[in-house]
């Protein structure tokens, strides 16, 4: 079966929405087109699918509110109308989605966010935690605390990093082309539209050129975008925002846009990047009962398995499990710091808030950040 015949039966999906085509021409915000998006991402969601919208949009949406018609080039002016823009453009989409009884949540984040790996931790909780209640997350990059995608026009490469956040399957890239081509169709008439590539292909890059004026990463940016998320295994399309109904016919699996294939499915990926890329801070020594739920049932560890923990760590960091003789058995990203751990372990997870006055999570290490060896 082919990757656009597995899309209807992928749950978990990213969409990225970007300036050059959620202006109407530099004219504000295009609300029809908003309004049609919503419909479409509303539908997706009662389809049982999980949704994160990555939404740029808010340096266009502030010029139009202080009535300024030159994108400014000084970076404190970009992010006063980053700021100002921000509030209309989740206004916007907080309107729409309440026509079908979605509630909406504004997300802002930046790069560190992502990662440092408390704050990836806490970003996730809580996407997760949102997710789950049927609320769809708007997020943005956090223009007044950082410039880098104000000043290069790129939302795609927090679009793959929130992929990578929530172990999304797909990515959606919305633009104002119908696809990535085989050059800048705004230079090159005769260019033709890719249809399907892998994301690792090195070739893609002498075809992708930069964008226009209003969203400036261009294409190049989605391609290094779709190899992030490939990253974390998921796939990436990069589409036409204003093809009719495109969203819902992405889902049904027409093939639409550019498909830009990850190699490797999300588990895999995942307890690869986790077993190769962090440095371990400390040891959690189970108990038997804990070793065999572990390696053989795939579940999360609680702190009523672990017996001893040893050296210094924090929230988020890479923790070693061993057995009681020392072997290690599985690494994965501790919820609780070792002070934290100390009071918790060889009690039930209900017993968390009355020893630490707060409950982050009920497990340790929960089994989606936890490799077995
Ligand atoms: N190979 C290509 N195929 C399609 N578009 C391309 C290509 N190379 C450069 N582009 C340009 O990228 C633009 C889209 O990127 P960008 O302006 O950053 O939009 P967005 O705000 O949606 O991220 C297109 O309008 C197009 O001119
Ligand atoms: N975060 C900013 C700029 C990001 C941006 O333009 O990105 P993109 O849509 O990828 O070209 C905004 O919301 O206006």
């Amino acid at each position: 079966m082919s990757i656009r015949e597995q899309l209807p039966a992928t749950r978990r999906w990213v969409v990225k929405i970007g300036s050059a085509l959620l202006t109407n021409n530099g004219q504000g915000l295009d609300v029809a087109a908003i309004a049609g998006w919503v419909e479409q991402l509303s539908h997706l969601q009662k389809q049982g699918i999980e949704l994160v919208l990555v939404s740029s949009g808010a340096v266009a949406a502030g010029m139009t509110r202080l009535g300024w018609t030159e994108r400014p080039d000084a970076i404190h002016e970009l992010q006063a109308a980053a700021a100002v823009g921000q509030t209309g453009l989740v206004q916007a989409y907080e309107q729409e989605f309440q026509k079908y009884g979605i509630n909406t949540a504004q997300v802002l984040l930046d790069h560190d966010d992502l990662s440092n790996r408390q704050r990836y931790l806490n970003a996730r909780s809580t996407l997760r935690a949102l997710t789950g209640l049927g609320v769809i997350p708007i997020v943005n990059e956090n223009d007044t605390v950082v410039t880098d995608e104000i000043r290069f026009g790129d939302n795609d490469t927090l679009g793959a990093l929130v992929a990578n956040l929530v172990e999304a399957e797909v990515l959606v890239i919305l633009t104002d082309q119908d696809g990535m081509y085989t050059a800048d169709p705004r230079s090159n008439p005769d260019a033709s539209l890719i249809g399907e590539a892998e994301a690792s292909d090195t070739s893609l890059d002498a075809r992708a050129g930069d964008g226009g004026k209003l969203g400036r990463g261009g294409m190049i940016t989605k391609v290094r975008a779709a190899r992030l998320a490939a990253r974390s295994g998921a796939h990436t399309v990069i589409v036409g925002g204003r093809i009719d109904n495109v969203v819902t016919r992405l889902q049904q699996g027409e093939a639409l846009g550019t498909l830009l294939t990850a190699d490797q499915q999300p588990q895999a990926a995942r307890k690869r990047w986790l077993a190769g890329h962090l440095q371990v801070k400390g040891r959690l020594v189970l108990d038997d009962g804990a070793v065999r739920v572990l390696t053989l049932q795939g579940k999360s560890l609680l702190p009523v398995g672990v017996r001893a923990v040893e050296g210094d760590f924090h929230r988020g960091d890479m923790v070693s499990c061993v057995d009681a003789q020392g072997v290690e058995v599985a690494r994965g990203l501790v919820n609780y710091s070792v002070q934290e751990s100390r009071r918790i372990i060889g009690r039930p997870s209900e017993d968390i808030e009355s020893r630490l006055g707060y409950v982050d999570e009920l497990e340790l290490i929960h089994r989606d950040n936890l490799v077995v060896l």
